[in-house]
């Protein structure tokens, strides 16, 4: 919990995540620098030096595989102890990137990233150490090492990228990570080989220490970068707005937070959908959240407790990677032999035939991630892929030159064509998704668990290869391998219905960009009296007790701000009425801000149509249409009740001045009546209804 605050419906993430959007006014304004976090070019050194943070993994985890004949002859290892060192990688990460993940949540990217790119040199080294020495059991030491940072770093280069290019630039800049890692990789089987003519075993494994220091370098920076960032972003705020940036430490505060949080996220979805699915957005949705912004609403939902609660879609995704992943990995493995053996290509060309997945996932990754930020369709893209697995597996175990010789060398090419575009798509669409179905504030977890469960789909479908060519074949082993694929596919499809139903088929939409910068935003709408920047700790605490709490809560706090008791009851009539509150409107035209237009005004947005609408039954009421989407969710800040139009509990939040209720030329007026009767109770049964309300004003 401790790189989250949580302000009621609202977590922010407390270590410069997604700090500065391309699109940031602010951030342009803030000058006396000459290169800014926002800048493309420092984005771009981000994105860099979040690649280059696994290169050096990606390519050490391949040197064993680059030089196995070498490996094997020079140590004296059996097939097994070749294997085992292989496999020590793997195994032990069914679990210990799980750990990685949570530490990552809980000590943030800049020193996970640093410590753990220290791991992968500490067990590189100890690997060197071991080759040069002939100790194979240092060497297994070693491997397991490297293994522990390798798998919980690449969690936390996913972590990086989805907090700096959240949203239309997601699922390209992980494209970008990904070619490097495969640029990793291909260097590995390509020049170790070289390597180890010339300078020997412990020199090739020498050369991967040195860059995996590379990898290590691109930490230290990554850490500036962020960090300058994160000061950047302090020094935007006005020093008042740094009350609301206090630390959540209590169990009762978390358990608190985790209940508006979760209410807040349940109401908000409801609004999203509604909308979406009215279809009414009207005027007003320039000035409303966009219809779904999956990073940022997940930003605001506390860390859920245990994995479990994680949710089915983050599941079938983990579960998709799994089978996606293991049966590839595992064929890269005993691909080279395969082709060899049943298609009797040459060594190099089978080589060359198991190289193509690597090769094109390199060139297609970004290709694909910028279709995708452009087109979304990433759900859709996933289940594409793995029926193109499936194809491609099933074609490799059912031609081989016994049965028919014509057909090669075209149906291996073809078949490795087909995976290698299909691992492109896996790859590519898989781990940007992964980001949109789970909370900002987990994901480090959520990436641990997917992780591990794809270290253990690989380290079983390697044993069962072991196990079954010799006495099956490698057909059988294509088409169970075919089968799995089939099974990916058939996930696939339940994964986008369940998206495409419960959360609106987000996954497969287009993100919006990021919203200008909050923090100025913010500003403004403090200055124009439109919002206030800090809400007392004790105020969600009290107000949970009961609703004669809160509402002598919400008196007290109007008073301290000079309210009286007829301008309480002026607040609570236009909330009723579901229109902005004239001074707000006064306020709003002075300081530019645009308010929901007239007509928007007239939409059934109460809590009748509301709990029609609500696509997942919960009898959640809509959200009101809101000054600015992004300040009014802004971390910590609170939006006055009147202009959140039509929320029926609106008035619950506090304003600084009410007043004097006049209306402006050009603005809506009061409709005669209340569209719903007024009651005595009306502001202590709102209170129960409106969660949203309650956490706006706990934050
Ligand atoms: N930040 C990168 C996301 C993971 C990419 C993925 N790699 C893995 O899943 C690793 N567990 C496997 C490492 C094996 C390398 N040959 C990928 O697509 O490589």
């Amino acid at each position: 919990m401790r790189n989250v605050a949580s302000y009621g419906s609202i977590a922010k993430v407390d270590d410069a995540s997604a700090p500065f959007s391309a699109s940031s006014p602010a951030a342009s304004r803030w000058s006396g620098r000459r290169v800014r976090p926002s800048d493309a070019l420092y984005r771009n050194a981000v994105l860099t030096v979040a690649c280059v943070l696994t290169f050096g993994l990606y390519f050490c985890y391949d040197t064993p595989g680059a030089l196995v004949t070498d490996i094997t002859a020079d140590l004296h290892l059996t097939s097994f102890r070749y294997n085992l060192l292989v496999s020590l990688y793997s195994w032990p990460n069914t679990v210990m990137v799980f750990v990685g993940g949570l530490l990552i949540d809980r000590y943030g990217n800049r020193k996970s990233a640093v410590a753990l790119t220290l791991l992968v040199l500490v067990g590189q080294l100890i690997m060197t150490a071991a080759v040069t020495l002939r100790w194979y059991w240092l060497l297994l030491v070693g491997r397991f090492v490297f293994g522990i940072g390798g798998e919980s770093l690449n969690v936390c280069q996913s972590t990086i990228v989805s907090r700096w290019f959240a949203g239309h630039e997601l699922a390209m800049a992980f494209g970008f990570s990904l070619t490097v890692s495969r640029i990793g990789s291909i260097l590995s089987f390509n020049t170790l080989p070289y390597v180890h003519g010339v300078v020997g075993l412990s020199g090739a494994f020498a050369v991967g220490a040195l860059i995996c220091t590379l990898s290590i370098a691109a930490a230290s920076v990554f850490v500036c970068l962020d960090r300058y960032a994160e000061q950047c972003r302090a020094r935007e705020s006005p020093p008042s707005a740094q009350a609301w940036r206090y630390r959540v430490d209590s169990v009762e505060e978390e358990e608190e937070e985790e209940a508006t949080g979760s209410m807040a996220m349940e109401l908000e979805d409801g609004i999203r959908e509604t909308t979406t699915a009215s279809g009414d957005a009207g005027p007003s949705t320039a000035t409303s959240e966009p219809p779904e912004r999956p990073q940022r609403g997940s930003a605001r939902t506390p860390p859920p407790r245990s994995p479990l609660q994680l949710g089915l879609s983050f599941w079938l995704c983990s579960l998709i990677g799994m089978l996606a992943y293991s049966t590839v990995f595992s064929f890269i493995a005993v691909g080279g032999d395969f082709f060899h053996w049943r298609y009797g290509a040459s060594r190099e060309y089978s080589g060359f035939l198991v190289s193509l997945v690597y090769d094109i996932s390199m060139f297609m990754a970004p290709l694909l991630g910028r279709s995708f930020d452009q087109v979304g369709l990433r759900g859709i893209f996933l289940l594409t892929s793995c029926a193109l697995s499936t194809l491609s597996f099933r074609t490799l175990g059912t031609h081989n030159a016994h049965g028919n010789p014509a057909l090669f060398p075209r149906i291996p090419l073809l078949s490795m064509l087909t995976l290698g575009l299909a691992f492109s798509g896996v790859s590519s669409s898989l781990w940007p998704s992964m980001t949109l179905v789970v909370p900002a504030a987990s994901l480090g977890t959520a990436l641990g668990v997917a992780q591990a469960l794809q270290n253990f789909g690989t380290s079983t479908a390697s044993i069962f290869v072991g196990r079954t060519v010799d006495d099956f074949g490698y057909d059988y082993v294509m088409k169970v391998f075919a089968g799995v694929s089939a099974v990916a596919a058939v996930l696939a499809v339940w994964w986008n219905l369940d998206d495409w139903v419960h959360h609106g088929g987000r996954v497969n939409r287009v993100l919006p960009p990021e919203p200008a910068d909050e923090a100025e935003l913010r500003r403004q709408l403090i200055a124009a009296g439109l919002a206030v920047d800090y809400v007392p700790l004790y105020v969600p605490v009290y107000v949970l007790i009961s609703p004669q709490a809160i509402d002598t809560v919400r008196r007290a706090y109007y008073r301290r701000l000079g309210e009286g008791e007829m301008g309480m009851r002026r607040r609570d009539l236009y909330a009723r009425l579901g229109i902005a509150h004239p001074d707000v409107q006064r306020k709003a035209a002075e300081a530019g801000v645009r308010l929901p237009r007239p007509e928007s005004l007239q939409r059934p947005t109460g809590i009748s149509a509301a709990m029609t609408t609500t696509p997942r039954g919960s009898a959640t009421p809509p959200a009101a249409p809101i000054v600015s989407a992004s300040p009014a969710r802004s971390p910590g800040m609170v939006v006055p009740s009147a202009t959140r139009l039509s929320t029926p509990m609106a008035s619950a939040s506090p304003t600084p001045s009410p007043g004097s209720g006049r209306s402006i030329e050009g603005q809506p007026q009061p409709p005669p009546l209340p569209r719903r009767p007024p009651s005595s109770s009306l502001l202590h049964r709102s209170w129960k209804e409106s969660p949203v309300d309650r956490s706006n004003r706990s934050s």
